[in-house]
């Protein structure tokens, strides 16, 4: 069976993507890999929120938002960043298709917390079946916008969404490309993480912002059968590797 690679690619790194991303793109399809990216958008959606002159806030790095936000959020994901993303790949040479912008939902999901985030959602259900087929031709690009039984659109975490296709996927590698080499302690990039570390981490306010659902969905990954899970700024630095603990004695 070919191997999976789930690739998160935030919203800054989307706008950042080198050259040799593109090269490792090609180098895994001629070597028939899957490949699926699952994007953000975070600094757009705020960026666009703000210029519409509405609130931005976040709890521990999750959106907080409103149905006014949550249009937002459609418009930046569905409209700038996914056909961004799509035509990047598609100029790299390479076959993309847009997967949730129309046709059949990918992501199904349910409410967060309404009375916390509002239209925040948490995944439930991956469309396996669709996002297989996809992948057999084409590089798929997700934007993380869960729907829920009653058919409403639900703004996701974009590592959150990543961390839940590429655990129901079984995929073999699960890089998030970040605007910062890995995670990092002062200046210094953390090589390996284990769980236990990154707690004691989070208890030392070391991990904020969106750092924090990010290794939260990266390990919940890693727990769940993912093989590798990587976090760097660039495909071909190595930055953090988290790894879980074996316990001895
Ligand atoms: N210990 C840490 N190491 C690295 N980044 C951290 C750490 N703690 C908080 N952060 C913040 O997390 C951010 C990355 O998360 P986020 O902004 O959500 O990125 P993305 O949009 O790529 O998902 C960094 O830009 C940094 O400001
Ligand atoms: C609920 C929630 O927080 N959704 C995120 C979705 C986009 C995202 O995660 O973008 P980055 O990967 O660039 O941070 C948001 O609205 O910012």
């Amino acid at each position: 069976m070919s191997q999976t690679i789930v690739i998160k690619i935030g919203g800054h790194a989307a706008t950042e993507l080198s050259p040799a991303f593109f090269s490792q793109l090609h180098v895994w399809h001629a070597a028939g890999k899957q490949i699926l990216i699952v994007h953000g958008g975070g600094p757009q959606i705020s960026s666009w929120s703000k210029k519409l002159g509405l609130t931005v806030k976040k709890i521990n790095g999750i959106r907080v938002t409103d149905p006014e936000t949550l249009k937002v959020t459609q418009a930046v994901l569905l409209g700038l960043v996914q056909p961004m993303l799509c035509q990047k790949v598609t100029a790299a040479g390479l076959s993309a298709l847009g997967l949730n912008a129309t046709g059949q939902p990918v992501i199904y999901g349910d409410y967060l917390n309404q009375k916390l985030f509002g239209e925040v959602g948490q995944l439930t259900k991956i469309n396996c079946d669709y996002i297989s087929a996809v992948l057999k031709h084409h590089i798929g690009i997700v934007a993380p916008l869960a729907v829920d039984p009653e058919g409403h659109e639900l703004n996701v975490n974009g590592d959150v969404a990543a961390a839940g296709i590429a655990r129901r996927l079984n995929a073999d590698e699960f890089i998030l490309l970040t605007d910062v080499p890995g995670v990092m302690v002062k200046d210094h990039v953390l090589s390996r993480l284990s769980k236990q570390k990154a707690a004691k981490m989070f208890e030392r306010k070391l991990i904020t912002e969106g750092m924090q659902p990010k290794l939260q969905a990266a390990f919940d990954a890693l727990q769940n059968g993912v093989k590798r899970v990587t976090i760097t700024n660039e495909l071909q630095n190595a930055g953090t590797k988290l790894f879980n603990q074996q316990l001895v004695g």
